[in-house]
């Protein structure tokens, strides 16, 4: 059978991120066995050098499905004809910093890449967004791409499920791959709600599971809201293999049917659904079905669950107000 060819673009791509996510993209996890790529790599013109290396690591490798590399500083060569466009490429917050306090640093690169989005690449594009704060510069580059429809741009949540995944497994003492439909709710942020209430292992309600309820509403949820923090302070720096495996994960999610009775956690804009405001990037259940993506609807909270929603329902509509008034969007 004749091999698909598609062209995935990433922003960044000679930082630490890009250095854990192109091998696999280029490998075939992403996409699977039967996708050829090409690769259409974007850095400041001052990492160009180093983004050089990379590529010719990635030659080295010598990998059957990977047919071209190009490497530019220029927004509209990255992103010429791109399927994919995975947002990567700006800077990271150190310790003490909140996702947020990236907003003003970050956004306007999102307003470019937007535009550069619509000019240049293919009708069928979708975009990624990984660079924090993640969900608002979604929201950025989207309103700047108002000819493509607003169902091509998603932000990166699948780093939470994984890491909330992995917890439960944990606790429970169970393989991770028995822990299904752990939604993130909201933000990628230390407001998101991992809601174990609607989680599944080994297919039964987590709470029949794990009958400490105490440290699923406290220690469970805090650990998964504040892992990022506590990696950068471990480790000096930013989660970045972690954040590359879920990249490749959270698309893998998007381009692959999901399996009968599974959801993916994944940030996309609201049409509406459970009140969410309509335009708003907000992480929800998503199922992909036919090639098409939809919120899975019709999942309950409780008086709990209501409350966590509620709260980074306000944060998101927080900082889509404060990057109105900076003329972002
Ligand atoms: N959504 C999520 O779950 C996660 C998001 N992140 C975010 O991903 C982003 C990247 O993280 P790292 O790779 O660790 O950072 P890094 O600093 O190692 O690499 C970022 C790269 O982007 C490049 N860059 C900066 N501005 C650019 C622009 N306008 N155009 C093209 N390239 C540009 C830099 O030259 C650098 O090479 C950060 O914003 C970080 O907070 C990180 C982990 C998880
Ligand atoms: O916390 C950070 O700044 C990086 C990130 O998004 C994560 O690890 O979840």
């Amino acid at each position: 059978m004749a091999k698909r060819r598609v062209k995935v673009a990433v922003t960044g791509a000679a930082g630490q991120i890009g250095y854990a996510i192109l091998f696999r993209i280029a490998s075939g996890q992403m996409l699977g066995p039967e996708t050829e790529v090409e690769l259409q790599l974007l850095e400041l013109e001052q990492a160009l050098p180093a983004l050089k290396g990379v590529a010719m690591e990635l030659e080295d490798c010598a990998f059957p499905l990977l047919k071209n590399i190009v490497l530019t500083s220029d927004l509209n060569t990255a992103f010429k004809d791109a399927n994919y466009v995975v947002c990567v490429g700006s800077v990271p917050r150190k310790e003490g910093m909140e996702r947020s306090d990236l907003l003003k640093i970050n956004g306007g690169i999102f307003t470019a890449q937007g535009k550069a989005v619509e000019k240049s690449a293919a009708s069928d594009v979708k975009v990624f967004v990984v660079g924090n704060p993640c969900n608002t510069n979604a929201l950025i580059a989207m309103n700047a791409a108002k000819g493509i429809p607003s169902d091509r741009f998603f932000a990166m949540t699948t780093l939470d499920e994984n890491r909330a995944k992995a917890q439960l497994a944990l606790k429970a003492g169970v393989d991770v791959s028995s822990v299904k439909n752990m939604t993130i709710w909201g933000n990628h942020s230390a407001t998101q709600y991992p809601d174990f209430y609607n989680a599944l292992i080994n297919g039964k309600p987590v709470t029949d599971i794990i009958t400490d309820t105490e440290w699923l509403k406290g220690d469970f949820i805090k650990t998964v809201q504040q892992r990022g923090a506590a990696i950068i302070k471990a480790r000096g720096l930013s989660s970045a293999a972690s954040a590359a495996n879920a990249a490749i994960d959270g698309i893998y999610n998007l381009v692959h049917e999901t399996p009968a009775g599974q959801t993916y956690s994944m940030c996309l804009a609201s049409n509406g659904e459970y009140g969410v405001d309509k335009g708003l990037i907000f992480s929800f259940p998503c199922r992909t079905e036919g090639g098409k993506i939809k919120i899975i609807e019709g999942i309950k909270h409780n008086e709990f669950g209501q409350e966590k929603f509620k709260l980074t329902l306000d944060e998101l509509r927080g900082e889509r107000d404060a990057v109105k008034s900076l003329g972002l969007i």
